[in-house]
């Protein structure tokens, strides 16, 4: 494990009868991005809740530089919560100061940061309006620099993203690889998936509770196989059907997408669509983010 590493370990945790969370690890590397991806209730908020000590695990254990989480390792952890944790009549820059003198900086040093930060995610003409007069993504520029403002070692954003404008977003986006740049580990969650594939070093994608996969794109883009599209404009319905090592996964308006299992040779596939009618397209291509994520966490996915 290395150093400055956020390590999550076979965290388990139920709702009365509902597991949220099954066994769920990955870990964190000093200087990643880490994009943390699933469906609705699959268990990422919770998991960072359990990170920053908000929940208590069943069973299972968060480490930061090789060192169980404790009280003192949670204040050097920056945190935007999903539903957000800002004093809605409080002003911004106060605000600021108050939250990063919270978590142990002298009155100067939260000063200089706190207005280090209202520069840098320009809300400098908005430091002395309360929060609830800014616009939900002003609010959202609040909620990053306070997750920043206290210079955390480690950065768990859930959902930081959500609701931003394109400028918003590549602000966001430059202030975490920036974060990440000075060996801090950062992961944080979203449902924007091209974004993710984008700015992510790794990915952590969870399902019902469990990882299901977890690693850079392009690992696991490669292991997910080959894709071909496919045109074949006369051929009868369902013409790949039943093709050895080959599942259809739809059509993407060009053409038929199919999936190639390992070792599968694409010319048997080319030879029946030929067989099937006139090939007007026969692509291959590396699955997107979006279409592993489909893969992974769809309808037929196995759990
Ligand atoms: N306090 C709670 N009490 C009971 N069940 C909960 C609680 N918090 C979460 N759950 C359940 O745990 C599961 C995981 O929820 P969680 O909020 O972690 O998902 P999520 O991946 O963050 O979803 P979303 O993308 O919608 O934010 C869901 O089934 C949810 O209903």
């Amino acid at each position: 494990m290395g150093e400055r590493t956020l390590d999550i370990d076979h965290v388990c945790k139920r709702f009365g009868g509902n597991v949220a969370l099954d066994n769920v690890t990955f870990e964190v590397r000093p200087g990643e991005l880490f994009g943390f991806v699933g469906s609705n209730g699959a268990g990422k908020t919770t998991t960072m809740r359990i990170v920053l000590g908000v929940l208590a695990a069943d069973s299972g254990v968060v480490r930061f530089d090789g060192t169980p989480i404790s009280h003192e390792i949670r204040t050097r952890i920056g945190y935007m919560p999903e539903e957000r944790g800002l004093y809605p009549k409080m002003k911004v820059l106060d605000q600021l100061v108050y939250l990063a003198q919270l978590h142990g900086m002298t009155a100067n040093d939260a000063h200089r940061s706190a207005e280090a930060w209202i520069e840098r995610l320009d809300l400098a003409e908005r430091r002395g309006d309360p929060v609830d007069k800014l616009s939900l993504g002003n609010q959202q520029r609040v909620q990053l620099a306070a997750a920043l403002v206290h210079e955390p070692d480690v950065l768990v954003l859930d959902e930081p993203f959500s609701g931003l404008d394109p400028l918003a977003v590549d602000v966001m986006s430059q202030v975490l690889r920036d974060k990440a740049a000075t060996g801090v580990p950062v992961v944080f969650s979203s449902h924007q998936l091209d974004l993710v594939e984008r700015l992510c070093d790794r990915v952590g994608i969870i399902r019902s509770g469990r990882i299901v996969a977890c690693g850079s794109v392009d690992e696991l883009t490669a292991e997910a196989g080959t894709r071909l599209t496919v045109s074949v404009p006369g051929a009868p319905t369902g013409w790949a059907e039943g093709l050895p090592g080959v599942r259809v996964v739809g059509d993407n308006g060009t053409g038929t997408v199919l999936e190639l299992a390992p070792g599968t040779d694409d010319q048997s596939v080319l030879s029946a669509a030929l067989a099937a009618g006139p090939v007007r397209e026969f692509t291959r291509h590396r699955p997107s983010l979006t279409e592993l994520f489909r893969s992974a966490v769809g309808e037929g996915a196995a759990r």
